[in-house]
Parts: C-alpha cells; sequence; structure tokens
C-alpha cells in the first residue's frame, strides 16, 4: 500500500481536533498513523468439480499497544488490504474505547461465499488459518466473526489452529459454537449490546422506547437481534432491509417471521407475499409494504440503525437522512464528510466504535473462559456485557458534553487518551504481534 489506508486520510481532521484538545505525545501520534502489520496471503482451494482456485486473503494488525490484536474476520468480494486496516484501525480504537486488553486486528478473504459450496467454505477456512498462522496466537492475534462468518466457520478455524499446534487451544479464535468453547451470548452480543448503547443514551435524552420508531438497514446476524430485542425492549421497529430489499409496516413488525422467512430463502423480498409465517398482529394488520434500500434509508422515524456494510451514508444520499438519531451498528457506514453533515443538521450519531463493541466484549468473555476452563452462565455474561457498556458509554457521553464534540469524537478521545498513556509508558522497543522487534 503506497499510501496511509483511507480510514487515517479520512479520520485526519478528527485526528487533528483531538491532538489539539488532549495532550498526545507526538510519538503517540505518529504510531497512530500507521498498521502494525498487514500480511497478504494466497489460498489455493480445490474446488468440487476437481478445478483449482487461488484466493487472496488478508490479516492486518493494526495496534497491539493493548494487548494481542483481536477482530473478526471477512468474507466478501470487496475484501482488500485497504479494508482490512481500515477495519483494523477501528478495532484498535473500538477495544480501547471499552477498555479491553487487546490491540486491534482484522482479516478477510475476497470472495463470493454464496457461491462456494459448504465443502469448499471448509477447505478455504482451514486453508486461510494454515496460511496466517505465524501471526496468529492466543496471546498475538485472535479472529473472531465478522460479515458472512458465523460460528461453524470459527470452529473449522480453531480445529485447523489446534491440528497445526498439535494441541487444544480455543483462546486462539472467538465467536466459537457454544460445546466447542464458545461463550453464551456471542451470536446476540454485538445486536443486543448496541440495543444497551440506545436504551442507555435514550434515557439521557428522557426518551421512552414506546414513543421511538426504528428501522434498520441489513437484517443479518447484528441487525437481526437489534431488531428482536428493540422490540421487545417496546422500541416500534418499522421496517428491516437486506442486500435486496427492505420491508416496512407503519404499525410495527415482528422480526421473528421475517427472519425464519430470510433464513428459508436468503432474502427477505417478497416476504409478505409468499409466507404463511407472518405473525397475527401483522396478518391483521395486513400492511406490510416492500420498500428499496433507499427508501428505508429516508425514512422519517427516531432511530435509523446501520447494521449492513461501510459507506451507505455518504454526500450523495446524506440529504436524504430523515432520521432524529442514527445507531451505527455497520463499521464505518457513514462517511466522513457526511458525518459532519449530520453533526450540522444536529442528528446524533451513536458510533460504531462504541455502539458495537458488544460483540468484541463477548468475545474478550469467551477469551478469558477458554484460558480458565471455567464457562459463565447467559446471565453472568448479560449482566458483564452490560456493566462494561454502561460505564464505558458514561464516560463517552460525559466527554462529548465536556467539550461540547459529537459522540464519535468523544468516544475517540477516550481511545486515544487509553492509547497514548499506554504508548507513552511503554517506550519505543515495543514487542509486536509480528513476532518481530521493532
Ligand atoms: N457480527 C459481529 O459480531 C459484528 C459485526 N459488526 C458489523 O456489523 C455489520 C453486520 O455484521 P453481521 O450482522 O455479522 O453480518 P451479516 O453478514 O450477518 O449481515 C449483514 C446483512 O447486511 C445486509 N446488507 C448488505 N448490504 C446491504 C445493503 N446495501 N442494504 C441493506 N442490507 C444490506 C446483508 O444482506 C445481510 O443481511 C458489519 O459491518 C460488521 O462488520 C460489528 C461488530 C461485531
Ligand atoms: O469479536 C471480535 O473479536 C471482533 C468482532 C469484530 O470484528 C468487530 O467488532 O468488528
Amino acid at each position: 500500500m503506497a499510501e496511509l489506508p483511507r480510514v487515517i486520510r479520512d479520520s485526519e481532521s478528527l485526528l487533528k481536533d483531538i491532538y489539539s484538545t488532549l495532550a498526545v505525545s507526538d510519538d503517540a501520534q505518529r504510531r497512530l498513523s500507521q498498521p502494525n502489520t498487514i500480511i497478504q496471503v494466497a489460498i489455493p482451494l480445490r474446488m468440487d468439480d476437481g478445478s483449482l482456485q487461488v484466493f487472496k486473503g488478508w490479516r492486518a494488525q493494526y495496534d497491539t499497544t493493548l494487548g494481542p490484536a483481536k477482530g473478526g474476520i471477512r468474507y466478501h468480494p470487496d475484501v482488500d488490504a485497504e479494508e482490512v486496516t481500515s477495519l483494523a484501525f477501528w478495532m484498535t480504537i473500538k477495544n480501547a474505547i471499552v477498555d479491553l486488553p487487546f490491540g486491534g486486528g482484522k482479516g478477510g478473504i475476497c470472495c463470493d461465499p454464496k457461491k462456494l459450496s459448504k465443502m469448499e467454505l471448509e477447505r478455504l477456512s482451514r486453508g486461510y488459518i494454515r496460511a496466517i498462522k505465524d501471526i496468529i496466537g492466543v496471546d498475538r492475534d485472535i479472529p473472531a466473526p465478522d460479515v458472512n462468518t458465523n460460528a461453524t466457520v470459527m470452529s473449522w478455524m480453531a480445529d485447523e489452529y489446534n491440528h497445526i499446534v498439535r494441541a487444544n487451544v480455543p483462546g486462539v479464535i472467538t465467536g466459537k459454537p457454544i460445546g466447542l468453547g464458545g461463550s453464551q451470548g456471542r451470536v446476540e452480543a454485538t445486536g443486543l449490546g448496541a440495543l444497551k448503547v440506545l436504551d442507555l443514551w435514550a434515557q439521557r435524552q428522557q426518551k421512552k422506547p414506546q414513543d421511538l420508531t426504528v428501522a434498520v438497514q441489513g437484517f443479518g446476524n447484528a441487525g437481526y437481534y437489534f431488531a428482536k430485542g428493540a422490540r421487545e425492549h417496546g422500541y416500534r421497529v418499522v421496517a428491516v432491509s437486506d442486500s435486496k430489499g427492505a420491508v416496512y409496516a407503519k404499525e410495527g413488525l415482528d422480526p421473528e417471521p421475517i427472519w425464519q422467512h430470510k433464513n428459508q430463502e436468503r432474502e427477505l423480498k417478497g416476504f409478505i407475499y409468499s409466507d404463511n409465517s407472518v405473525s397475527d398482529e401483522q396478518e391483521q394488520q395486513g400492511s406490510v409494504e416492500q420498500l428499496t434500500n433507499d427508501e428505508l434509508l429516508s425514512l422519517d422515524v427516531d432511530v435509523l440503525v446501520l447494521a449492513a456494510l461501510e459507506d451507505q451514508i455518504t454526500d450523495e444520499n446524506v440529504a436524504n437522512v430523515n432520521a432524529k438519531a442514527i445507531v451505527e451498528i455497520a463499521n464505518g457506514p457513514i462517511s466522513r464528510s457526511a458525518d459532519d453533515k449530520l453533526f450540522q443538521r444536529e442528528i446524533p450519531v451513536l458510533p460504531d466504535v462504541l455502539a458495537n463493541t458488544g460483540g468484541v466484549i463477548v468475545s474478550y468473555m469467551e477469551w478469558l473462559q477458554n484460558r480458565s476452563g471455567d464457562y459463565w452462565t447467559a446471565d453472568t455474561v448479560r449482566e458483564r456485557l452490560h456493566e462494561r457498556l454502561e460505564r464505558q458509554s458514561e464516560r463517552c457521553f460525559e466527554m462529548a458534553e465536556k467539550h461540547q464534540v459529537s459522540l464519535r469524537q468523544a468516544a475517540y478521545m477516550v481511545a486515544i487518551e487509553r492509547l497514548a498513556t499506554a504508548m507513552d509508558h511503554r517506550g519505543t522497543q515495543s514487542y509486536f504481534s509480528n513476532g518481530q522487534d521493532q
């Protein structure tokens, strides 16, 4: 990569503002401006028809001052070195915000998993681990799920790593299935963590869930659990979308039958017309409409939740946003300049680096449980998740009020204060997760 990754170029003005408010040493500023390690690997895959394809994969470790790198693995046709580096930067920031003893990493394979059979997917996942085995490890870099990867993929990966090192090391990967070292509560943690952050923010604004309408872009793992939990907490979820389209009901949707439909058909489209599993309530209302993705993004709702991918709100469509507040569950769904425009319009954004930390927090708990061999109940996981989110969200809310800045800027300030202090204490001869002394 000839120049700095886009996320760093885009964050330049945000970081500059932070450096002018907080006393951040020049050394720490320089360190934060460059990724630590990024490797590109080739993964040969024998296809079911006997042919050979070679896939490109990456693992980036942006910074490991606070601990081993931590972050998910994404399977998507758009994955490239720049994307994983940006995502690893955000992991560095978010792990620092919620005070985890981890640095930031992210990985991915450029592929379309929908076009691979289950056996091909397993061989590809195992091949990826063989290719990156030297830079991961329970105290080095701990991958986890992200877009298009799940607990089954994580169990293949952990199993492959165990074969390589000839030992059972469940803590090298988190997000595994329960029974194979997975933690209670990990699958739903990202969506429910974001809901907790929204609850805390709404409480502070003296807003009640019953008075708030919600639209969710991205009805995948995170979006589904968010929508389900939001409905249970009393919010009115009026719309959800996936990559092919959206459904809308003014009176509110029940996410459960929509999720069943999506799992059967692999898309939301056609939900109301072809599906018998529609809830009684929806049937009585008979009012579920199909919308385009663009229409969902411009709905006049109290809360728009972005739970799909990066760059969904940009200069091109930010003027169409009619929501009163936005929650980012996806990483980087709002471009930097669109974010500035939302701030000028006084539309608060609960930023990704705080709102989507539920997943990595429960991954941390899984890692702790794997290391101790002592497994916790779902209640214990939930209580600890809520307690950490309450403490760290309050810190961000207070920082925003004290400095009269956006919640994103406040969250970055919390992270950079922690990172810079650790970097200054640590000095320049740091051990890096790639195993090299620098
Ligand atoms: N799974 C996790 O633990 C975490 C996920 N995230 C982020 O949350 C986001 C979603 O992750 P998952 O739910 O795990 O992925 P997923 O793959 O389960 O779901 C993504 C959903 O977004 C939909 N989608 C894609 N493009 C869309 C578009 N243009 N409009 C509407 N929907 C679209 C897909 O159809 C799919 O339903 C990603 O950005 C991920 O990085 C962040 C933190 C943790
Ligand atoms: O669970 C983890 O370790 C990280 C999840 C992730 O990739 C993310 O928060 O974006």
